[in-house]
Parts: structure tokens; sequence; C-alpha cells
């Protein structure tokens, strides 16, 4: 097995080319997703929002116990992240993705590579692509920026640098807010107590820009198909356009729901990681990304997981005889493994007990029959 995030991705390569999407003025077929492949279909009528809490709210940690349990996913507000460092960050995603073609791909992501431009690898997954295209970033982008913008590298190193500063602050303050909710203190998990910070030799994180162009179909075309996120949390910004849907699970309400963009405010989405951690208490929610036809849509996913030699497994406070334990530990990069071979299947593939059948919300009878990952 490897070690190295970097090589998470070695025994499943996956090599699809992006194309050129800018300018098309009808969907090719390739992109023509039918309503049985999850194409979009409109929101159900009635529904609850999203949960928007409010960091400085004192209630924020009982807000927080209960969106983490029901939805999975939430918005906060109030974080502390400075807008000014968001719009740096947005404005790298629209620099790179505003480039012609051929430079793009001057960064291209390689087959088994984790870095790099190209499309998301679970388009391997689906017979139709994706209106989408991706840059990932492991680590520093100084490689990938110096040979895109030779001049201009150090600017949007430094908005990156200073990004990821940001949110590996705030993704720990949210950890300890959700454990916390669940009763887990900093002594149930010796690994959360070392805050060494040797993010470039040992990331923690990966950086996740996405462009979904505008699209002259949106109703048959797909931003980014139905998934899980194989993190801990993943903290996302998205730009003033909508198109992040997540699924609500249970009863007469269950469907896809908008998260509408806040200014300034951030989506966190609880991941498979999470989900193994607490022992299935937190769903790690189903999530896509739909298009629109007039407006380009840029998002930002700040991908937070452990270090790359913890060993997840579920905290032993929430085992018990009533509780048998769900999954079996493993590291971050074991589970990217898994997750690019079996994709929806990886929960699965890593759980231990039957009990966990009823209690894993990924095999619900609920998610009208989507594919999670
Ligand atoms: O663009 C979005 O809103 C979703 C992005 C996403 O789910 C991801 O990058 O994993
Ligand atoms: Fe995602």
């Amino acid at each position: 097995m490897p070690s190295k995030l970097a090589d998470a991705f070695r025994s499943h390569p996956v090599d699809i080319q992006p194309k050129n999407l800018h300018d098309l003025k009808e969907l090719p077929d390739s992109y023509q997703w039918s309503a049985d492949q999850d194409r979009p279909e409109p929101e159900p009528a009635h529904h609850e929002p999203v949960p928007v809490i409010d960091l400085s709210d004192p209630n924020a940690l009982e807000e927080i116990g209960h969106a983490c349990t029901t939805w999975g996913v939430f918005q906060v507000v109030n974080h502390g992240v400075p807008a000014a460092v968001l719009d740096r960050m947005e404005d790298v995603a629209k620099s790179f993705f505003s480039l012609p073609a051929h430079q793009k791909l001057k960064a291209a992501r390689s087959p088994d590579g984790i870095s790099g431009y190209g499309l998301a690898r679970i388009s391997s997954f689906f017979p139709k692509l994706m209106w989408s295209e991706g840059f990932t970033m492991v680590g520093s982008p100084l490689e990938h920026f110096h040979t895109i913008w030779p001049h201009h590298y150090t600017r949007f190193c430094d908005s990156v640098e200073e990004y990821d500063k940001q949110m590996q602050n705030l993704a720990q303050t949210l950890m300890w807010l959700m454990l916390g909710s669940l009763g887990i203190t900093k002594e149930d998990l010796n690994w959360a107590n070392n805050n060494s910070n040797s993010t470039t030799t040992n990331p923690r994180a990966a950086i996740q820009l996405n462009h979904y162009p505008a699209c002259p179909d949106p109703d048959r075309a797909m931003g980014l198909a139905p998934h899980t996120d194989s993190t801990l949390v993943t903290i996302l910004h998205q730009s003033n356009t909508s198109g992040l849907q997540v699924l609500r699970a249970g009863g007469g309400t269950a469907g896809w729901v908008t998260v509408p963009p806040i200014r300034g405010g951030l989506v966190v989405h609880i991941g498979d990681l999470l989900h193994i951690l607490s022992n299935g208490l937190c769903p790690s929610v189903v999530h896509r990304a739909v298009v629109n036809r007039d407006r380009n849509r840029i998002s930002i996913a700040y991908l937070h997981g452990p270090p790359s030699n913890v060993r997840i497994s579920p905290v032993q406070k929430l085992v018990g005889p009533s509780q048998p334990q769900m999954y079996r530990a493993v590291t971050w990069t074991e589970y990217l493994g898994t997750k690019a071979k079996h994709f929806d299947k990886a929960l699965s593939s890593v759980r231990l007990c039957a009990a966990a059948e009823a209690k894993d919300h990924n095999n619900n009878n609920n998610n009208n029959g989507v594919q999670v990952g």
C-alpha cells in the first residue's frame, strides 16, 4: 500500500483528457445524461434549507451537532476567514481556467497522479462526461504555477499559501466542534493533538479548484456527478453562482436540495473518514454540482484529512455493546486508493459488521439509487 498521498492513485490510473467546452453551441451526445443516470431534476418544492450556522453564536456547538448527525452538511458564517482571502483564491481559479487550453494542459495531471489539471477522477465510473474541469493541488503548486505563469507565479502561490493556512485553522476548529458535539475530547484522539506544521512534507489537505462553464443545455448535463468526499471534512467556497446540491435522505422530503451561495459563507461537508471516525453517527453527505446556461461557476474545495501515517478508525468512546465498531482502520491514502477502485462501494468495503448495514446512510433506501462514493 502506498503511504504518500501523492501515490494514492498509482494502481488506478485515469486517462480522460479535458475538452474545451467554451463556445460549444450544442451539448455533444457524450455529455447528455439521461434521467436514469441522475440527470438533474427539479428540486422538491418544500424542503428544509441546509442549516446556516453562525460560529460566533453561543448555540453553535449544539447546532453543529444537529447538522452533523442529520444532514452531514451545513454552511458557516462568521468563521474568521477574511473575505479578501477567499476573493484572492477565487482570482487564482478564474485566472487559471480562463487560460487557453494548451496552457492549462501544461499543468495536466498525469493519469496516476493526484496534482494538476484534468477531469474529475470519478469520471471513469460514469458512461457520460461531466461539464467541468478541475485543478488539484496537494502540497505546493509552485512547479505548476511556474510553468504556467513564469512572471507572476509568486503572487498566485502566495494566495494559495494564505488560503491553505486559513483553511487549515478553520478545518481544525470545525473538527473539534463536530467531535465536541459528540462528546469527543482531545484526550480521545492522540493523533489530532500533534500540531506539527509540516504540511509541505506531510500534506493534510488538498485544494480542488472546479470550473463549470456556462452550458447550452444545462438540464441534460451534469457538472459533477453525485459522490461523497473521501475526507474528514471538506470546506467549500462557491462563487456567487449556485450549483451545489446535496441529497436529503428520508421520508417525504427526500431529494436534492440546492445550497445557495452566501457572500463570505462557506459550506462544510462531512467526508467518509469522519463518518468512519464517528462510527457511523455522522453521515458523509452525497452531493453533486449542476450547471447553468448563462454563467460560469467556480468552486474551491479544501479537502481536509488526517496526517498520512494515521489510521482512522471509530473513536473508542463511540463503540460499545449496542454500537459495535462499524469500520476497520484505514489511512487517508489507503482510503483514496479504495475509493479509486470501488467508488460508491468504498465505505462498505471497509465495513466490519452487519449492524452497519442498517446504520450506514449510504446504504439506505432513500438515496434514490444515486451513486455514492
Ligand atoms: O462545485 C461544487 O459545488 C462541488 C465540488 C465538489 O463536490 C468537490 O470538489 O468535491
Ligand atoms: Fe465533493
